[in-house]
């Protein structure tokens, strides 16, 4: 605890939130390339959560980099503090009850694994979403991959930047062999046991 800062004491606590809820609160992080199919998977899974009554939140590369980390690079140094803010905000998230889904291409280990320290190994979900360079390439959904090899877009990740691939996650998904439905079914089933709450 920092000089001068004096924890302060909620009278409701995580431990309420979830009891109103009848499920547990955690954070899905996938992390993956530029195109991989992080958003797409991310955004039909909190369809999916939300429907069956869970009480969910999307987390966004893009969304957060136009509010909370405005102003960041793509360094190494800005990524870390990129990903640090947002872990710091996803815990939030979980202490008010929330399952929060996050799509970050989160390239470094270094960055994952502060992450799930700064939430709690025990309330994180990581999610490798797999995808080739060469499909996310083929895809260049906006068409960055194209500038990147150009030299138009400096640091970008797999082409002038690294990833560095999760050993364990959670749960790995390759989209050229896996479709976005049945992605969100594996995950959906995998969250089950995890979602359980019990007087
Ligand atoms: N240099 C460079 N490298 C990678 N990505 C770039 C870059 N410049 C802009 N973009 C766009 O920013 C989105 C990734 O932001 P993130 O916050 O998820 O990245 S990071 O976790 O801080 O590495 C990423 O979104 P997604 O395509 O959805 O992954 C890109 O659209
Ligand atoms: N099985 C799949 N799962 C997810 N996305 C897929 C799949 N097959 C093809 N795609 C396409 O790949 C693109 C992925 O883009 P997006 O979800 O924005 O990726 P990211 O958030 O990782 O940058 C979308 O155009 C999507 O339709």
């Amino acid at each position: 605890m920092k000089k001068n800062i004096v924890e302060h004491k909620y009278s409701v606590s995580r431990e309420d939130r979830t009891r109103k809820n009848q499920h547990q609160s955690m954070v899905i992080w996938f992390t993956g390339l530029s195109g991989s199919g992080k958003s797409t998977i991310a955004n039909s899974l909190e369809k999916r959560l939300f429907k069956e009554g869970i009480s969910t939140y999307s987390l966004d590369g893009d969304n957060i980099r136009s509010g909370l980390s405005k102003g960041l690079s793509f360094s190494r140094e800005d990524r870390h503090e990129n990903n640090r803010r947002i872990a710091e905000v996803a815990k939030l998230f979980v202490d008010a009850g929330i399952v929060t889904i996050g799509a970050f291409i989160s390239p470094l280990k270094e960055d994952r694994e502060q992450a799930k320290d700064i939430i709690g190994k025990e309330n994180f979900v990581e999610v490798f979403v797999n995808t080739p360079l060469e499909v996310c390439e083929e895809r260049d959904v906006k068409g960055f991959y194209k500038k990147a090899r150009q030299g138009e877009i400096k640091n970008f990740t797999g082409i002038s930047a690294p990833y560095e691939a999760p050993e364990n996650p959670d749960i790995k998904i390759n989209t050229e062999e896996e479709s976005a439905e049945e992605a969100v079914e594996r995950l959906y089933e995998f969250l089950q046991q995890k979602l359980k709450f019990d007087e």
